[in-house]
């Protein structure tokens, strides 16, 4: 898919389930190879990041057996049985895949190389890099702190505390991995919260973690047991649906089966916050993940000064709020969200610039951005090879006055194949090329 042109939608319908969440899906199959036993997963994510980490583990002869959409019975080697790759390890766009993975390899007796595609191998690996040093282990960059990286196995780690100098829930999970096979303790403390499925997870394998407020710490030498995993749908892509529901009006959707972790719902929070419409249904707690139905309702949004502290719970919801924002009444500032800039592409600069083209008044500010809500014009964007740009800009093109083309649409198959497909099946009107 190389373009995407979205077009006026007279309102949004249905009930329908997003594809499963990618943290959770890199997880399992980490956690599930790492086991004793077996692993089974249901709901996983077929996109190629989720993907990329199966392949990596299969390289490293994990027997991953795919027993039909989103099914997999992943038969664990347990935490030394991985065998040296044969080739480097490539994990194409995937930045959670290259950061958990150097924790992982940190602890392996053989060397390892991680690659991955052109935008990864811009993304700054030097938050994973310097506290495992710290630990002991041997991993080496290019110059400028990126990949590919080359972990030399055989070094014993020993636990670290750690106080992160970002909020990232990559850089925790990196180090609780390696946590895994480090002697002693190993304590990571987050400037503020981050999503934790990490720790609930390795709690469902029967490894004890210890959380307290934002300290997180891990015993290395224990086992993990295999076990079952039903992984809910993506809030992150649901979030794209809960925008352009929002923002169209005749819309009433409901999104079944989503993750609402609580590490994940900034989003719900940013836009009821913004005069959203949004109900959770059927919640309920599934394999240690709150779940639940997201009915959303079209709504005149209002802009707000988005709270710090809901930033790092709905990081990568960004794109789409920005999109949120051009068309709620009044000003729209958000701040304290650097990060941003770090991820596939720099998404405050991507983001700005975008709108700016569809002549939205957005300033891109070091740390986030001020967007005074209007009209919203049709135009021509680019994605940036950056599939949350490519997706963000579908919702904005619902009620534009024009259509909006989007160039580079191919990365949205990193994290929603069948986003054209929903889109269209709910009431978007949008046609990819
Ligand atoms: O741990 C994870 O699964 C993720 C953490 C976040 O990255 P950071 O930890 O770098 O913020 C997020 O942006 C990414 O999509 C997935
Ligand atoms: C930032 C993202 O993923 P990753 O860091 O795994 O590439 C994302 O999916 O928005």
């Amino acid at each position: 898919m190389n373009t995407m042109l979205s077009s006026l939608s007279q309102g949004l319908k249905g009930q329908f389930r997003v594809p499963g969440d990618k943290s959770i899906s890199h997880r399992a199959i980490m956690l599930g190879s790492l086991a004793e036993g077996v692993t089974q997963v249901s709901g996983f994510l077929e996109a190629e990041d989720a993907l990329a980490t199966l392949k990596a583990f299969q390289l490293m002869g994990v027997d991953i057996e795919r027993l039909g959409e989103g099914r997999l019975r992943i038969n664990g080697v347990g935490l030394h049985g991985l065998k040296a790759p044969q080739e480097d390890l490539y994990v194409g766009n995937s930045g959670t895949s290259m950061r958990l993975l150097s924790g992982i390899l940190a602890g392996q007796k053989f060397d390892s190389t991680l690659t991955g595609d052109h935008s990864l191998t811009k993304r700054p690996m030097r938050r994973v890099l310097d506290p495992l040093s710290l630990m002991g282990a041997a991993v080496e960059s290019t110059d400028a702190g990126t990949s590919p990286l080359k972990v030399h196995g055989g070094a014993p780690l020993r636990g670290i505390q750690y106080k992160m100098p970002m909020g990232s829930a990559q850089v925790k999970s990196c180090l609780l991995l390696a946590g895994l096979y480090a002697e002693g303790t190993t304590e990571v403390i987050e400037p503020a919260i981050t999503r934790d499925h990490t720790e609930r997870m390795l709690k469902g394998f029967g490894y004890s973690v210890k959380t307290e407020g934002n300290v997180v710490s891990i015993e290395g030498g224990g086992t993990l047991k295999g076990m079952s995993i039903d992984v809910p749908g993506d809030i992150s892509s649901a979030a794209f649906f809960l925008v352009a529901a929002s923002i169209t009006p005749n819309s009433d959707i409901t999104l079944q089966h989503v993750g609402v972790n609580a590490t994940r719902t900034g989003i719900i929070d940013i836009l009821l916050k913004m005069g959203a419409d949004i109900q959770l249904l059927n919640e309920k707690v599934v394999g240690g993940e709150k779940v639940a139905d997201i009915r959303v309702k079209s709504c005149q949004l209002k802009g707000i000064e988005v709270p710090e502290n809901l930033v790092a719970l709905a990081i990568d919801e960004f794109p789409v709020i920005f999109v949120a924002a051009a068309y709620a009444e009044g000003q729209t500032i958000v701040t304290g969200a650097e990060e941003l800039r770090v991820k596939e592409s720099d998404r405050i600069q991507t983001m700005a610039d975008g709108l700016q083209t569809l002549g939205v008044d957005a300033q891109a500010t070091a740390d986030g951005m001020i967007i005074n809500g209007g009209a919203v014009q049709g135009g021509e964007v680019e994605s940036f090879d950056d599939h949350r740009i490519a997706m963000a800009f579908a919702v904005a093109g619902l009620q534009s006055r024009g259509a909006i083309k989007i160039n580079n649409c191919e990365n949205v198959a990193t994290s929603f194949p069948n986003f054209v497909e929903l889109a269209t099946q709910c009431g978007f009107e949008l046609a990819a090329k």
